[in-house]
């Protein structure tokens, strides 16, 4: 298949960190892309384009995802779609550039789910930083900036295992926003990445909460909306609010959950200076958690890694579970570990492709 699209490019101005919301189309910019090669993970439920009167698909001569990844058709952006447990992500070869090659205004764009690909976020692959193997950068749905993303570094790694022909187990050192993360391809496809270790001091989570255990925030009471949530603080590079319910309540049962309109009273909570994502657990048994997420730059996600492995470090802060968790997200289980030895936290889980595609902006 190919598909055409016309969308009009924002103008907006960007800073880092800072949502992007496009207010309206114009006509005088247009971003095309066309859908190269699906693969058969096309009838997943979770894949979506959207035909609008302004897209035009027609069937093609199929092509294999090594003549896709070949191809360096000038003018054109060329992109593999992954997911990791539903959390998708549009992955660019930026390994030419430390510039990431989509603004964040684009990325606002390729990430619509109607007027777009679709997507929680872009991320590049860009040359490696003080003798890493390469760096990865990110823009949320929103245009913003995280330092970190644990479902996107196991994309990551599986796209430049494809990129480098690279079969079997491997690891690579990646510099990112949260410093250096190791993912590891396993034998059976899964990832396993060593997140480094979580930082706790209220400040650099950062939480304007006051510290109450060493220079912590541990089950604090946070007013949210006149309701005293019991909430732990934790940065795996980038910041987690994680509750496991309300004082005096009991444990919370998260399909129950109102997520669209609390997430948001969390994500900009004034106790939380750079925002916050926030991880709502149900404690299923000393080894089980679930749980759903409000990410800070893309609201509900299916699934996000450096939640799990938050919420796993505010689980045994709180006495709740052992250091080895699974942890069930919308999108399916990862298995969590916060290592006494060396006080890492490392993450197991899957990373599969979507589709490849290009794209002129
Ligand atoms: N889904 C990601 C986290 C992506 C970044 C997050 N939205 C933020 O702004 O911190 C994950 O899997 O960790």
């Amino acid at each position: 298949m190919t598909i055409a699209a016309k969308l009009s490019l924002c103008h907006a101005p960007v800073t880092r960190r800072q949502p992007l919301r496009p207010s309206s189309f114009s006509s005088s910019s247009t971003l095309q892309w066309k859908l190269i090669k699906p693969n058969l993970t096309l009838k997943r439920p979770n894949f979506r384009v959207s035909a609008s009167s302004s897209m035009k698909i027609e069937a093609t001569e199929s092509s294999s995802r090594t003549s896709f990844l070949d191809r360096r058709e000038s003018g054109f952006l060329h992109f593999v779609k992954y997911h990791g447990l539903g959390n998708d992500f549009i992955l660019v070869d930026n390994r030419d550039s430390s510039k990431p090659k989509v603004t964040p205004e684009q990325a606002v764009k390729l990430c619509d789910r109607n007027f777009g690909i679709g997507a929680d976020g872009v991320i590049f692959a860009m040359p490696g930083i003080n003798g890493t193997d390469y760096s990865m950068r990110i823009f949320n749905s929103d245009g913003s900036e995280p330092e970190m993303c644990g479902n996107g570094v196991r994309c990551f790694a599986r796209f430049i295992a494809e990129l480098e022909s690279l079969h079997g187990n491997h690891s690579f050192t990646i510099h990112t926003g949260a410093g250096l993360i190791v993912p590891e391809i396993q034998d059976d496809g899964k990832v396993k990445v060593d997140m480094g270790e979580p930082v706790l001091k209220a400040s650099e989570v950062p939480t304007r909460l006051p510290a109450n255990k060493d220079q912590s925030v541990v089950k604090s009471e946070l007013d949210v909306d006149g309701v005293p949530w019991l909430v732990t603080c934790v940065s795996m590079g980038n910041p987690h609010c994680v509750t496991f319910g309300t004082k005096g309540g009991q444990n919370l049962q998260v399909d129950a959950l109102k997520l669209a309109e609390i997430g948001p009273k969390f994500e900009n909570h004034a106790m939380f200076p750079a925002r916050t994502n926030t991880e709502f657990v149900e404690i299923i048994s000393p080894s089980h958690l679930k749980m759903r997420v409000w990410e800070r730059g893309a609201g509900a996600t299916l699934a996000c890694g450096t939640g799990a492995c938050a919420v796993v470090v505010a689980a045994v802060l709180e006495g709740h579970t052992e250091r080895n968790c699974t942890v069930d997200l919308p999108g399916g289980p990862l298995e969590i570990e916060w290592r006494e030895a060396d006080n890492h936290v490392y993450m197991t889980g899957p990373a599969e492709v979507v589709f490849y595609g290009s794209v002129t902006l």
